[in-house]
């Protein structure tokens, strides 16, 4: 559990975190929560797929979605986006409600299925701008945002090919594309990568950065934990249609909102001379979670924090060789959390 943990006030001044304009705080709400869902369930027969589920997402971050085969993650998503009717339970989405609102919702949610079918006959261009006016865009919008979404996923190359031409990584990046015509506030991604190259993969990490700090709220599923554990905030783990908190489910009892456990990234630090970066980390007060042979660990919240941690060592005369995000530590804990549910 070393890499999620509830997040610690800074220890002394230089390593408060949270200071960095723009960072995300998924410990507690944000200015508002963009996805509360209370006490939903939905069967599918007899069986439940999401049972008595309580979440809330708080706006302008991202947030990982995660669970085994069947724990009922994509039918969350088809019932935030109003694409499924919840059989029991309230949700509200950037504060609609899916059930009465299913307009409003598809106009303020971007949604990317796992397998994104398209109009095979139709061109890239055609399909985004059919995505476009359905949600209500003029034609003068639609003909300046499509290209700009197609260059943002990299497929202004095709812009008049046929969808049956795209390898599966592009009809992905083309889905991505739909997703964002509109500007959405709330972004529902499932599987996003799957199928897409490296490059593109890097890509969707920055551009998700780059839309939660414009506002946008991201719900990711996943099953690729260690691209997760680069791109989100906090996380929330699904089993048997549950939300799992902090390695237990919720109970029946009452309102116990599941929040996403947030993410602090492990990183790890050499230096040249092992005493003198025992003496500064003592001297400076670092919350160093563990030493590992001549490296020591510390979690940082955001990239700000550790550039604030180089420099500090930097500055007091450590020669530093490596400073790294440790990797593998969401898929120890997720492993610990989930595994007892199965
Ligand atoms: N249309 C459907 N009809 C019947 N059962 C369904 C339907 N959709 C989902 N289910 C069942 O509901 C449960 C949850 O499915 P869901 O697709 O939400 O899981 P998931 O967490 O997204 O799984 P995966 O990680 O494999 O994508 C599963 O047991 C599945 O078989």
């Amino acid at each position: 559990m070393e890499h999620v943990a509830a997040s610690q006030p800074g220890v002394l001044g230089a390593f408060s975190p949270g200071q960095s304009p723009g960072a995300a705080q998924p410990t507690t709400a944000g200015p508002h929560e963009a996805i509360t869902v209370r006490g939903v369930s939905r069967f599918f027969g007899t069986h439940p797929a999401v049972q008595n589920l309580d979440l809330s997402v708080p706006g302008g971050t991202i947030t990982g979605l995660v669970g085994p085969n069947g724990a009922g993650k994509t039918t969350l998503l088809l019932m935030l986006a109003a694409l499924l009717a919840p059989d029991s339970g309230t949700i509200r989405v950037a504060g609609l409600d899916p059930v009465t609102q299913a307009r409003e919702v598809h106009r303020a949610v971007g949604w990317m299925p796992d397998a994104f079918g398209t109009w095979d006959s139709l061109t890239c261009t055609e399909i985004l701008t059919t995505f476009a006016s359905a949600q209500g865009m003029s034609s003068a919008e639609a003909t300046a945002q499509v290209p700009r979404m197609l260059a943002t996923v990299h497929l202004e190359d095709m812009a008049r090919t046929p969808a049956r031409v795209l390898s599966r990584g592009q009809k992905q990046r083309l889905g991505l594309a739909r997703a964002l015509v509109h500007s959405p506030q709330v972004l529902l991604l499932d599987e996003p990568a799957a199928g897409m190259d490296p490059r593109s993969r890097a890509d969707l990490r920055v551009m998700l950065r780059d839309l939660t700090s414009a506002g946008t709220t991201v719900l990711v599923s996943s099953h690729i934990l260690g691209e997760l554990e680069e791109m989100v905030d906090g996380i929330v783990v699904m089993a048997r249609g549950r939300a799992v908190t902090s390695g237990r489910p919720q109970d029946d009892q009452g309102p116990s909102p599941a929040s996403p456990v947030p993410v602090l990234r492990t990183w790890a630090l050499r230096a040249l001379d092992h005493s003198r970066l025992t003496q500064w980390a003592r001297e400076s007060g670092l919350p160093v979670t563990a030493w590992q042979e001549d490296q020591l660990r510390v979690e940082v919240p955001d990239d700000a924090e550790a550039a604030r941690i180089l420099r500090h060592a930097l500055e007091a005369g450590v020669e530093v060789v490596s400073f790294a995000p440790v990797t593998g530590t969401l898929e120890e804990t997720y492993l610990a959390m989930e595994g007892e549910r199965r």
